[in-house]
């Protein structure tokens, strides 16, 4: 075995569950298994490089200055990778010895739920790393997004597991070992790659100390109270970013405990159904994310998905939130400036990250030095009567001149993305570099200077001073000057370097002697550039903590300013919040339904009432039925929307709204499949539908969109009519259910705290017309043939559907008669014949068919003719 592989593999054994890039000059390689998957898995070539033990051993690379993107795909793909550098150069490595191998180490370990590279995150999104730690049947998740720094945990139940990570979509969590086998199914669930991790990392005393560590503080009282699971989980996370980091742990904020009851709980299914985040498809286009995003900054957009992802339930927040949007929606010329200010502001909190991983470049200080600057700028845009919010995010803005000034001072304008070349100090800034970079400069003038001294000795004007990589600086002629280049008194200066087909190389004593100058007083200045890069990166890490809350206070002005101007342009309106069980919306619309009409036929929407305020400690439950395609869904779901948008900060799209603050938000809808769970259809709607029924409390907002349609007829009756009965007599919450089966309107007047509306159409000559009202009653029949025509079922189907239709209500008027009635509807019986296509005729030819020649006389077939004729002229 050659010494590099022996080195290879003993690096490798140490990291055995990871993609080992192992560094060769220009290339990550891989080998053996590694080989193989990365080969499939990022589609690039398999080779073999010598045997190891008489196999072959598979091979494949990429180059280093490509590889961010080959790592995005890699985690994307749920891999780890290890990252094995050469941590000397080839020469030191000689020095030991002829046969010595490049020193080699692993710097850092990319997962998915540990990058901080812009191009491998989602500037808009946040990239959670999460971790769960259980003692004795109590749980704790935390999670960390360590591209920003912010930490939190919070206590949960293992059953609410699933609701929180679908709110978070961390995609790694890490987890004890032996709950692995458990947590498995959950995780492939939300698209997350599991790490289970020995008892060690889990265990709350070193958690404790770990977390001591990190914050350099003798007690963790200073943060809050965390007990013993939330700190275990917490450790763990701090644990697994010394391991993958290599001991260069990021900026991490102090950790924040997420109180329970603090957000709106808001399962994993709700989220599916509302596309809050996501639309079913998938993407972020036709969510409500997506639709009511006005955000400028990638702090203010990440912090918006936070805020409807966990809406809260605090009352004086959401009031606070909502006086700092008036007084912005009020002062249109204040928000357009804001809005303008905010757009240069950059990413402060990933430049930071970067910084302190050793990861970042002068691009992430100049980064801080605009972030900061703006900042101030903007901060003195904000007067001082605003709402108390926006206040005390304008004092978070200020305070950081010394470091503006000493940034602005000691870097240019635009500098390079990469520290290691050099070129982002600005002149004037440090002598000892100016003074390098002159000689530098003066080097290559001369250098330049050589090429037409040595032009004039030899008398070939064709000859020119070049620079490369391997040679360095040296003379180049044509060829064909080579006999007079080589012969006396021409080598008295010219060195011969290299021939080449077209070309002969030389060197100078003179030429090299100005090179190693000019090498010299480069590396100098690149010397000194490194360490005043390290300097200014050390003091923007002094002021990491308030840094971090001009960020946080620029992405809630961000926030505030996208949610005026979303108000004011959309014509919303600001929500009354209560602390009462009220639900009344006037003149309601669904936002992403509205603005898809708007962009796909110009249509308007059909704004509709919602009354749904529940008394004393009654339900308050409205049952809705009308035809298909009506607009039921789109309005159960309008109004889930704007208590959602109230209670993140935000206004609501109504004329008016009055709602007391909704604890638990459940939105289910009949029969969808999830073959990908193996679940049938309708056992996914029967254990979403329990879910709800044993949870909902007296303060949810349920929403049921034709539960018990995935069954047949009576037994989904009997299941949506026990569970309206359920909501409204056990959890007594506010809810509005959606229905075909016309039987339960009767529930409405039996139970007391029920009522029926609809969704009126009109009919036309047998057509449909949605007028997309909802009104008080029910639903007289469900149009569902005449939808059905519309879709363009053909008409034999459609006439079909008319008959067996009629048979069965005319079964019905005679009392339930239904069984008997359809059995005389043979089953099989021959379509009935299309319908004929009736061609209108013409009534002159009416007229004409009904002639009778014979019995006329000539003055009568006369006028007849003058009447036929009259008939056709008028069309
Ligand atoms: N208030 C409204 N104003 C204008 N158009 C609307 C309104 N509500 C719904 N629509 C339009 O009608 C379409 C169908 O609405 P929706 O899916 O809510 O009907 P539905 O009654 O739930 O139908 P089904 O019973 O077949 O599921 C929507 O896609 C939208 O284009």
């Amino acid at each position: 075995m050659t010494p590099m592989m022996a080195q290879y593999l003993k690096i490798k054994s140490d990291h055995p569950g990871a993609i080992l890039f192992y560094r060769m000059g220009d290339f990550y390689e891989m080998f053996f298994d590694d080989a193989v998957a990365a080969a499939a898995a990022l589609d690039i070539a398999l080779t073999k490089r010598g045997k190891h033990e008489g196999a072959d051993i598979p091979m494949c690379g990429v180059p280093v200055h490509a590889a961010e993107g080959y790592l995005l795909t890699l985690t994307r793909k749920g891999f780890r990778v290890a990252i094995c550098e050469q941590l000397e150069n080839p020469a030191e490595a000689k020095k030991r010895g002829y046969k010595a191998v490049v020193k080699r180490g692993v710097t850092r370990v990319v997962t998915p739920g540990t990058l901080t590279e812009d191009s491998l995150l989602d500037a808009r999104r946040h990239n959670y790393l999460a971790a769960w730690a259980e003692i004795r049947g109590t749980g704790a998740l935390a999670w960390v997004d360590i591209s920003t720094g912010e930490m939190t945990v919070a206590p949960c139940k293992r059953v609410m597991l699933p609701h929180l990570l679908s709110r978070l979509s961390p995609p790694e969590i890490l987890c004890p070992d032996a709950l692995e086998p458990e947590l498995r199914g959950m995780a492939e669930e939300t698209g997350a790659a599991l790490v289970p991790l020995g008892a060690a990392s889990f265990d709350s005393e070193s958690g404790q100390a770990r977390l001591k560590a990190l914050y350099a503080v003798a007690s963790l009282d200073a943060f809050g109270q965390f007990d013993r699971v939330e700190t275990a989980a917490l450790g763990a996370l701090v644990n697994y970013l010394e391991i993958t980091q290599k001991g260069k742990l990021p900026l991490i904020r102090p950790p924040v405990r997420e109180a329970p009851g603090g957000a709106m709980a808001i399962d994993a299914a709700t989220r599916r159904n509302l596309e809050i985040t996501q639309s079913l498809s998938g993407g972020r286009n036709g969510s409500l994310l997506a639709t009511v995003d006005r955000t400028v900054t990638a702090g203010g957009a990440r912090l918006l998905e936070r805020r409807l992802s966990a809406p809260s339930q605090d009352l004086a927040e959401i009031r606070d939130r909502h006086d700092a949007v008036e007084a912005l929606l009020d002062n249109p010329r204040l928000r357009d400036d804001l809005r303008d200010a905010l757009k240069r502001a950059p990413d402060m909190d990933r430049a930071l990250s970067r910084l302190s991983l050793d990861r970042g470049g002068p691009r992430d200080l100049t980064a801080l030095r605009d972030g900061l600057a703006q900042a101030g700028t903007i901060a003195a845009m904000l007067p001082d009567d605003l709402p108390e919010r926006l206040v005390r995010a304008a004092q978070d803005l200020l305070g950081h001149e010394a470091l503006t000034d000493l940034l602005d001072e000691a870097l240019v304008a635009d500098p390079p993305l990469l520290a290691r070349d050099g070129g982002f100090v600005a002149t004037g800034y440090d002598t000892a570099l100016d003074e390098a970079r002159t000689l530098r400069d003066k080097g290559r003038g001369l250098i330049a200077g050589l090429q037409a001294q040595y032009t004039k000795l030899t008398g070939i004007g064709s000859l020119k001073v070049k620079h490369n990589n391997v040679l360095g600086y040296f003379v180049e002629t044509p060829a064909t000057h080579s006999t007079r280049m080589t012969s006396e008194p021409l080598t008295e200066t010219f060195i011969h370097r290299q021939t080449t087909a077209n070309a002969i190389r030389f060197t100078t004593v003179e030429l090299s002697e100005l090179e190693r100058g000019l090498l010299n007083a480069g590396s100098h200045a690149l010397e000194l550039e490194k360490q005043i890069f390290a300097r200014l990166c050390r003091a923007c890490l002094d002021t990491a903590a308030s840094i971090g809350h001009a960020a946080r206070a620029l992405a809630e002005i961000d926030l505030t300013t996208g949610f005026a101007d979303l108000a004011a342009g959309s014509d919303w309106t600001r929500p009354r919040m209560e602390d009462s069980r009220a639900f009344d919306v006037r003149a309601g619309r669904h936002p992403v339904v509205e603005a898809a009409l708007a962009r796909q036929s110009g249509a308007s929407f059909v704004a509709n009432d919602c009354a749904l305020s529940a008394e004393d400690d009654g339900a308050a439950i409205c049952l809705l039925t009308g035809p298909n395609m009506a607009g039921k869904s789109t309005w159960l779901r309008q109004n889930a929307l704007i208590a959602l948008l109230a209670q993140s900060g935000a206004f609501v799209p109504a004329r008016e709204a009055r709602i007391g603050t909704v604890s638990q938000l459940f939105s289910r809808v009949g029969a969808a499949d999830d073959l990908a769970r193996g679940r049938s259809t309708f056992m996914v709607e029967m254990v979403e539908t329990a879910a709800i029924l044993n949870q909902a409390d007296t303060r949810a907002l349920v929403i049921l969109d034709e539960i018990g349609r995935g069954t047949a007829t009576y037994d989904g009756l009997s299941i949506a009519w026990a569970t309206l009965e359920h909501l409204h007599n056990v959890n007594r919450c506010r809810a509005l259910f959606a229905t075909h089966y016309h039987e339960m309107t009767t529930l409405a007047e039996k139970l007391d705290h029920a009522s029926n509306a609809t969704v009126a159409v009109k009919d036309w000559e047998g057509e449909v017309i949605f007028l997309h009202e909802v009104r008080p009653g029910a639903a007289d029949r469900s149009y569902g043939v005449q939808v059905a025509k519309l879709a363009g079922l053909p008409a034999p189907v459609i006439a079909r559907a008319r008959q067996v239709l009629e048979t069965l209500e005319a079964g019905d008027r005679e009392g339930g008669k239904r069984a008997p009635m359809l059995d005389d509807l043979p089953l099989f019986a021959a379509p009935p014949p299309p319908a004929p296509v009736v061609e209108k005729t013409h009534p002159a030819v009416d007229r004409l068919a009904e002639v009778q020649p014979d019995q006329l006389t000539p003055i009568q077939a006369l006028s007849l003719l003058y009447e036929l004729r009259g008939m056709v002229r008028d069309g």
